[in-house]
């Protein structure tokens, strides 16, 4: 059986009269990329700093390999690291100062601090700059120490507040490699609003709306939630509508202008097989035809219509 890293029970969470969160549940195996999906104020990172112990919950529970985070919050977070959506950087401090007070912070044993610190400052791509005042590094550079303290003790399980908030597209990319990179050792969880980051970075998402979790799920799943139901075809020598419309099996036909034509079938595979027959039949000389998939956009557009 699969081991499961975090287990979230019913959870909910109130600020004086407006939940954030409700009635939450799901779990996460170990290993792979999660990607907490939502629009701002969707109560990602009310279930992420509860997660991390940095918020109580109102109700429900949090079980970090196996630990309550209620009963014993500090055994639970010796198991997590976090990345906030504001990172912690003491300005003044060095890199190397700052990772070695991070790993401290963390109960690391004093004798295993200095190669943990070296190790992460590899890791992170940043041995260079371990001299440098953290206020003296870049927007990504700073991103990569706060990564960097998030890993420093080695956690099963690392949580990312939107780590690529703010960053310039170079960096974004850079940042999204090390994430994807400390996912090989450790289970990883981000949170984002943008759909293209869980596309490029998640292997599963939980998407949130309201307060509520929508969906849960691989991303091809997510992909697929709303069944692909429209072809797309290029002719060179085009019938009309009405004539693609009569082909069996042809729903409905809309006609895209320049010989190019979407339509809508009753059984897809059938359908693109007839097309390719009658086109060469007919001489229509198909240059394209292609089942058309939802765009994420659609599908988080429809989801958070079902979770309203
Ligand atoms: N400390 C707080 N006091 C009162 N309300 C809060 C507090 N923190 C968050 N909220 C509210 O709770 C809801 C969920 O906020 P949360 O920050 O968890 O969402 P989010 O999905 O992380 O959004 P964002 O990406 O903007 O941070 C929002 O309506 C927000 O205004």
């Amino acid at each position: 059986m699969e081991e499961i890293i975090v287990k979230v029970e019913r959870l909910s969470h109130r600020y004086s009269i407006q939940w954030a969160a409700r009635d939450v549940s799901f779990e996460i195996p170990k290993h792979g990329i999660y990607g907490l999906l939502g629009a701002n104020g969707a109560g990602k990172s009310t279930v992420m700093n509860i997660m991390c112990g940095v918020l109580k919950q109102t109700e429900g529970d949090v079980i970090i390999a196996g630990v309550n985070t209620k009963r014993d919050t500090i055994a639970a977070k010796r198991h997590i690291g976090f990345l906030p959506q504001k990172p912690p950087l003491y300005q003044d401090l060095t890199v190397e100062e700052y990772l070695t007070h991070a790993a401290d912070l963390r109960w690391m044993a004093p004798r295993e601090i200095k190669k943990a610190v070296e190790e992460v400052m590899e890791r992170c791509a940043i041995t260079h700059f371990r001299k440098r005042l953290l206020k003296n590094l870049s927007g990504g550079y700073q991103q990569r120490v706060g990564i960097a303290q998030a890993i420093v003790h080695k956690p099963d399980l690392v949580v990312f507040d939107e780590p690529t908030n703010g960053l310039d597209p170079n960096q974004i990319v850079e940042i999204r490699r090390l994430i994807k990179s400390i996912a090989e050792e450790r289970t990883v969880i981000l949170s984002t609003h943008i759909l293209s980051e869980v596309q490029a970075t998640c292997d599963h998402i939980l998407m949130m709306d309201h307060g509520k979790l929508v969906f849960s799920g691989t991303v091809d799943e997510f992909d697929n939630y709303i069944v692909p139901n429209t072809i797309y075809v290029h002719f060179a020598n085009a019938p009309t509508a009405e004539v693609l419309g009569q082909v069996e099996g042809v729903t409905g036909v809309e006609d895209l202008g320049g010989q190019q034509f979407r339509v809508r079938f009753t059984d897809a595979q059938e359908v693109i097989e007839r097309l390719v027959d009658l086109s060469t039949e007919q001489h229509w000389r198909m240059q394209e035809i292609r089942q058309e998939k939802n765009s994420l956009d659609t599908i988080f557009a429809k989801l958070t219509e079902k979770g309203n």
